[in-house]
């Protein structure tokens, strides 16, 4: 196999400006004053270097500022290395942030041929693919206003359907997966399967563990903008939950002035975080609003949760999942703002979640919670294997199930 992509020790650093001049006079009179020298200089990366070969699906994961987002836009051609080389033998089309790529007063048939001819077709061939992207992308009725006025969904899945019609040799996609309806989700992510079925390169990066461990096969870890790990998904997100674990400890370290002990002592299961924000008690309740940690398959259970804050928080972001006794995850969400999902939190107070008919057959199972900040670069509080919920057959039980869900299969003979 031979690379369609090598980065070579590329280091990327940015000047953060302490004087920002508003005019050329400004400017002129500031470099006199020698004001750009007092400016600072950051490292977004360091020393990167990796090689992608043909067909690679590679996913690049790191905390919020890891710098995968400046990796991606030097792998688009977006602005050099500050040192180091990045070599490309292919066509490369990249879908990034969103507000990158096309031009706001241009409409979106105009930025598509732009777009078309910047990736290296000619104007012919982007005509040609043209219904098909605007049919695709579902903008029949707007393709012909200004991008400005596109929603950042009709952004998205005009970005999306341009970048997968160009058919590169190498897809770039940076987080934007995450956005837009779950429906054109869902379709993106199906194009995204047959583009990397033909043997494409795609690379691409997601906060989202079940698609980097659907769509990747290699995954690239960054951290403080090094190159941490280069290996499979399961390892490599093992290396990123050791690396929250670690920034969980510095931050505890911090807050107490010395060394903390982040793992908690408990009676079942296990606890980490700093405890900024904890979980104080989970209580269970059933459809009769009894206190009680066992249900029938199928009730429907609710949840609730008592937190304490030791300072105000602006937001605090959550997770809840419930878990089987084999440590496999049945399902978990996350709520990124629980400010915007339940208003603001109060320095001590309960949140109560309801689930309705849960599916789950007969068995022992956990609820794992965390509580993090915003950016989720380290823990509050993490609870896994603690709070147990045991789960008995419904009252019109059935057998020759196995697996998680319960599920009530109807059989007949189809008459011909
Ligand atoms: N143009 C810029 N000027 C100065 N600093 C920048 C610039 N662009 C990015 N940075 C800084 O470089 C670091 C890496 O940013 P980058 O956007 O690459 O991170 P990221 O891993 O993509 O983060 P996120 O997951 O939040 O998108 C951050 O600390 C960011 O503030």
């Amino acid at each position: 196999m031979t690379a369609i992509l090598t980065v070579e020790s590329a280091s990327k650093r940015y000047r953060i400006q302490r004087h920002r001049p508003t005019s050329i006079k400004d400017s002129i009179i500031g470099r006199l004053k020698g004001l750009h020298r007092k400016d600072n200089f950051f490292w977004a990366l360091r020393d990167v270097s990796f090689s992608v070969e043909h067909g690679l699906k590679l996913g690049i994961i790191g905390h919020n500022g890891a710098g995968k987002s400046t990796l991606l836009r030097l792998l688009c051609g977006l602005g050099r290395p500050t040192t180091g080389r990045i070599h490309c033998k292919g066509q490369v089309s990249g879908l990034l942030e969103l507000g990158s790529g096309f031009h706001p007063d241009m409409t979106g048939r105009e930025n598509l041929v732009t777009g078309g001819i910047l990736s290296g077709l000619t104007k012919r061939q982007v005509l040609a693919k043209q219904e098909e992207i605007i049919a695709f992308a579902e903008l029949e009725e707007c393709i012909d206003h200004t991008v400005r006025t596109y929603s950042s969904g009709m952004y998205l899945r005009l970005a999306f359907a341009a970048a997968i019609h160009f058919d590169p040799d190498v897809l770039i996609i940076d987080e934007v997966l995450a956005v837009g309806d779950s429906r054109f989700q869902k379709k993106c992510l199906e194009r995204l399967a047959a583009f990397q079925a033909k043997g494409k390169t795609t690379i691409l990066t997601s906060h989202d563990t079940e698609q980097i461990r659907n769509l990747c096969d290699e995954v690239l870890v960054l951290e403080e903008g090094r190159a941490v790990m280069l290996g499979d998904p399961e390892k490599a997100l093992q290396c990123y939950n050791d690396l929250m674990r670690q920034r969980t400890e510095k931050r505890a370290a911090l807050l107490s002035g010395g060394a903390t002990q982040t793992n908690l002592v408990v009676e079942h299961g296990s606890r980490m975080g700093t405890l900024e924000a904890s979980v104080c008690a989970v209580r269970l309740y059933d459809t009769q609003r009894r206190a009680t940690n066992t249900i029938h398959s199928g009730d429907s259970l609710i949840i609730e949760l008592e937190y304490r804050l030791t300072k105000p928080l602006p937001d605090v972001a959550l997770t809840l999942g419930i878990y089987t006794e084999a440590n496999t995850k049945c399902f978990e969400f996350c709520v990124a703002s629980a400010v915007t999902t339940v208003g603001s939190l109060t320095n001590a107070g309960r949140l109560r979640c309801q689930l309705p008919e849960l599916p789950l057959l007969p068995g022992l199972y956990y609820l794992n919670i965390g509580l993090y900040p915003p950016d989720w670069n380290y823990v509050y509080d993490y609870h896994w294997q603690m709070h147990p919920l045991h789960v008995l057959s419904a009252s019109e039980g059935y057998s020759g199930i196995s697996g998680v869900i319960s599920v009530k299969p109807v059989w007949s003979v189809v008459k011909e």
